[in-house]
């Protein structure tokens, strides 16, 4: 069985006589998880194959019984001891009060009159079960602890053997599904044209060195072509077979990179390419041993662990190391074959584990390691000086020593302080992993993080040997997923099941609702993916990446260690911003306006423009942009998502029309994420080395969403001036990957309105806008004059929010109604909707996340603006939870936005009705964040409608003001 559990005290280790001579063992007081144990017991009857098919390594010698089917489960939340034998120890000596543990395949023990646990030769130890360590780490984590956490710091960067390694494995796996070798070369090569521009490779030399590499590859599968396996056939119905193969690996099978997950052991990975159910890893190192590298066999063994939880067997793994072919045998001495197999034993498995246990424990705690922990030799490590420049910079015990004077302490504070915020956050994103297999599938679309039930309908292989997978869905189904992400496609189970990770292609036919809205609404109907191995998809599921994570960690390393001091002075405290603006009229009908376009030009290190809603934020900006243009600046444009950046885009090539010829603004992102009508802007990556390098060259404008700015394309570039717009909605890290790259920077935001979405609750929820505005207030002006809402309509959130001075720009603004839009005549609106703002009460049904009068109330309203006249796209419902969006949808017509403030944030509608959805009482942090309801009353332009209980509303003072002013 196995068992689960907190551990509940101090572990004691010591070692005891046994007939099998000294033995150490650990005594571990656990607390059970019952509902734990239970689903691992169930989980283990159905995988009764898999598991604990290995032994040896005896750890005990007493008499092994086979307790799996005892149906005693333990006691809920009772305190036992778990005995750990052996090797085992070391894990238990990493273990803290408060960690999780799992033991399989343990023993039950009576023990005075008690019932203990104890590890068997089949057992596994597993600290922090839950915590996902990477393949990828663990083979670092082996070559040095040290190397491990500073990959994680600085993120790899832009070097010529990385792409080398990625073509090569790109091509690989062609390979494997059948391609042509040059094919595959040449449109591997031609994929990576930009990166391989900014190295100044040329593409036939790079693709020489490719196919020197290549062969090792051919001929290893030239090998097992004629010990008669099987590789890719024709047909679909050979697809068929193959996507069965992937999970039951048979003899004489094959497949490229397979995504594996295991919640047993914690570990995820992607492997280069299963054989007969075993691993192979590619190398595109030499190696002249008989023997793989440690490491190499270290990685391939962490598959072998994945790949035996989803029923596999495995004995044997190989290492290809595909620079051995392109060695000259008369110079060389050693084995050059590539091809290396090992047997896979019980003895590396376990130790696998155990340090995949050892990250897992540092990672819980917090800890930073120090090298100290493994046996590399430093004077060996290519990373020596970078290491040691880290050590000395952050003033962190490394083995290697260290270099140089340490940081100011306010700078190491807050390097440690966003450290932890950030693996906080990181850990948020490994329980996302956790629910595909704690939730049911049913649980998972309800949360919208999953589209079940799709019905398969076809699979048909593209010329490139990847695939193109089909499947119809029930229409009402929403989801987050969108056009353009990275999904899990599945057989219906993402973790045991087949699985692969696939692109969406195109999400049914209907369009998106709103602009900025592209939830999955009903009516959608097809969904085409693809993917490297064909699937019969009938499931996808959000895919959680630790990019943005990985990505806010090199932005906060490079911030720190490789940033500007005088940028840093006044990011710390240490000296003030300066200024020196031109006294030039940019904009001569808003002063505002003007004066901000000036303190942009003008600023030596930074300046804030804060926007309140409908303020022209978006014009500023391009009107600023094109003032640095004509001063002959290198401009960064960047924004949180694609959709602020293709906007504010717009609306600079405007400005920019006569300014500079269009080839010189180039939007950088991929093709689903970027605007149709922006695509003849968008940076093709693929193509000719040189032409992709002069095209980011001469671009005097680029633009890129925040997330973008931290790739390693965009890193290799600088700017004189970054200007962020959406500011307020990023976590400090998070603008730092902007501004990083530029002189001098503009934060552009609205903190009164949402903050960054992040998942845990630490210093990534406020943004370094609000921090600077708070700490620098001259350095910035407030755009106080909005273009946007009827002057009823803004007065709340004027004196609410913006101490009473957002006023409306034009008296054309103050006097906007629904009357003004063609064939609308406010006389015909039932009279309690006459007024631009009104409020409709309403009971309410007592629901916690849904309230059906409110819904059927909102449905009715919805009748009565369209019989007044108003179309239906220019009526926007807004409500607190996603299942009173899905009630309301349910309701009214599917061209009415229904959404979440959330999704609304950034977009404006002529008429707006929210939904309170609150009985009695105002419950929850939506309620609490005024700045949700500061967005929601600030989107309508002439009409705006509150639908809800008075009692809930009159509760809180905000609301209650709220209130006031709407029933006036
Ligand atoms: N100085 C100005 N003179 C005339 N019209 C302006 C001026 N500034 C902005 N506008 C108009 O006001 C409207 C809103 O401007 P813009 O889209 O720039 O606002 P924003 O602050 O970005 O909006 P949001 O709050 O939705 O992000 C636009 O129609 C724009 O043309």
């Amino acid at each position: 069985m196995h068992v689960r559990g907190t551990v509940a005290g101090e572990v004691e280790i010591r070692s005891v006589s046994t007939s099998y001579g000294e033995s150490d063992l650990a005594e571990v007081p656990l607390r059970l998880d019952e509902d734990r144990n239970r689903s691992e017991d169930e989980n283990e009857k159905k995988n009764e194959n898999g598991e604990g098919a290995t032994d040896g390594g005896t750890t005990l010698g007493v008499g092994e019984t086979d307790d799996r089917d005892d149906g005693n489960g333990p006691d809920s939340r009772t305190t036992t001891t778990v005995t750990l034998w052996n090797k085992w120890t070391e894990s238990a000596a990493l273990l803290e009060p408060g960690m999780e543990l799992l033991v399989t395949n343990a023993k039950t023990e009576e023990y005075e009159g008690e019932t203990r646990y104890a590890t068997t030769g089949d057992s596994y130890v597993v600290v922090e079960p839950s915590f996902l360590v990477n393949v990828t780490a663990i083979r670092n984590w082996v070559e040095c602890p040290r190397l491990y956490y500073l990959n994680k710091l600085s993120g790899i960067p832009l070097n010529y053997p990385v792409v080398k390694g990625t073509i090569v494995h790109e091509v690989f796996g062609d390979l494997l599904r059948g391609r042509d070798l040059e094919d595959a070369i040449d449109a591997r090569v031609e994929e990576h044209g930009l990166e391989l521009g900014l190295l100044g490779e040329s593409r036939d030399a790079v693709a020489d060195d490719v196919r020197e590499n290549a062969a090792a590859i051919e001929g290893w599968l030239e090998q097992g072509r004629l010990t008669g396996e099987g590789k890719k056939k024709d047909g679909a119905a050979n697809a068929a077979a193959r996507s069965e193969q992937s999970f039951s690996p048979t003899e004489g099978s094959w497949r490229s990179e397979q995504l594996l997950i295991s919640e047993t052991f914690g570990i995820r990975g992607r492997a280069d390419a299963i054989r007969r159910g075993a691993p192979v890893e590619l190398k595109t190192g030499k190696n002249l041993k008989k023997e793989p590298r440690f490491k190499d066999k270290v990685q391939a063994a962490c598959y072998a662990l994945l790949l035996e939880e989803h029923g596999g067997d495995v004995d044997t793994g190989t290492l290809l190391y595909t620079k051995n072919s392109a060695l000259d045998r008369n110079e060389e001495t050693g084995d050059l074959t590539p091809a290396k197999d090992f047997s896979m034993g019980d003895g590396l498995l376990k130790f696998v584990v155990r340090l995949r246990n050892e990250i897992a424990a540092m990672e819980m705690q917090g800890d930073v390691p120090t090298g100290y922990e493994g046996d590399a030799k430093c004077e060996y490590c290519f990373e020596q000086d970078t290491c040691m420049v880290v050590s000395g910079r952050l003033d962190q015990e490394s083995k290697a020593g260290q270099i140089g004077t340490p940081l100011p302490e306010e700078e190491r504070e807050y390097f440690e302080r966003f450290y932890r915020a950030i693996e906080e956050e990181r850990r948020e994103v490994h329980r996302e992993y956790a629910k595909l297999w704690e939730q049911s599938p049913e649980e998972r679309a309800d949360d919208d993080r999953a589209l079940i039930d799709l019905e398969f309908t076809e699979m048909r292989e593209l010329s490139e040997g990847r695939w193109e997978l089909r499947a119809r869905r029930q229409s009402g189904a929403t989801s987050k997923l969108r056009e353009g992400d990275l999904v899990l496609a599945s057989d219906g189970d993402p973790v045991r099941g087949s699985s692969e990770l696939a692109r969406i292609e195109r999400l049914g036919s209907a369009e998106p609702r709103s602009a900025d809205s592209q939830t999955v609404e009903p009516g959608d109907e097809e969904i085409v993916l693809t993917a490297d191995e064909p699937v019969e998809v009938t499931r996808l599921d959000v895919y959680p990446s630790e990019l943005t994570t990985d990505r806010l960690l090199a932005a906060l390393h490079d911030v720190l260690l490789k940033g500007d001091d005088r940028r840093k002075d006044v990011l710390f405290g240490r000296a003030e911003p300066e200024f020196d603006c031109p006294e030039e009229t940019f904009i001569d009908n808003n002063d505002a306006q003007n004066e901000a376009v000036r303190m942009a030009i003008g600023a030596d290190d930074f300046t804030l423009i804060h926007g309140p809603p409908g303020t022209g934020k978006t014009y500023t900006i391009a009107r600023a942009v094109r003032a640095m243009v004509e001063r002959g600046e290198r401009v960064l444009l960047s924004a949180f998502t694609n959709r602020a950046v293709d906007n504010v885009l717009e609306a600079l090539l405007e400005q920019l029309d006569d300014v500079i010829d269009e080839d010189r603004i180039v939007r950088v992102g991929s093709e689903s994420g970027v605007r149709e009508d922006m695509e003849p802007y968008r940076l093709e990556r693929a193509g000719d080395p040189d032409d992709r390098l002069a095209e980011l060259q001469n671009a005097q404008v680029v633009a890129a969403t925040t997330a973008t700015c931290g790739s390693r394309v965009m890193k290799e570039q600088s700017f004189d001036v970054a200007l962020v717009d959406e500011a307020a909605q990023l976590t400090e890290p998070g603008t730092h990957a902007a501004t990083n790259l530029a002189d001098r920077f503009v934060l552009v935001g609205d903190h009164e309105q949402l903050p960054p979405v992040v998942r845990a609750e630490n210093d990534l929820t406020e943004s370094l806008f609000e921090r600077l505005v708070d700490r620098y207030p001259e350095a910035g002006v407030m755009l106080d004059r909005q273009y946007r809402m009827n002057q009823r309509i803004q007065a709340f959130a004027s004196r609410e929010f913006y101490d009473g001075q957002l006023r409306p720009a034009e008296p054309a603004v103050a006097a906007r109604t629904v009357d003004d839009l063609e064939g609308v005549s406010r006389d015909s609106l039932p009279e309690g909707l006459r007024d631009p703002v009104s409020f409709v009460p309403v009971d309410g049904d007592d629901g916690r996340y849904t309230d059906s009068e409110e819904a059927t109330r909102i449905a009715e309203l919805v009748d009565a603006y369209e019989a007044a006249g108003l179309e239906r796209t220019e009526i926007g419902v807004i409500a607190p939870f996603r299942a009173q969006v899905s009630e309301i949808s349910k309701r009214v017509p599917e061209s009415v936005a229904v959404d979440t403030v959330d999704r609304f944030q950034g977009s404006s509608q002529e008429v707006i009705i929210v939904s309170f959805t609150a009985t009695g009482r105002l419950e929850g942090p939506i309620f609490e964040d005024y700045r949700r309801i500061n967005v929601a009353l600030t989107r309508p332009k002439r009409a705006l409608t509150l639908v809800g209980d008075p009692s809930a509303l009159e509760s809180d003072p905000v609301y209650d003001r709220m209130l006031e002013w709407a029933r006036r």
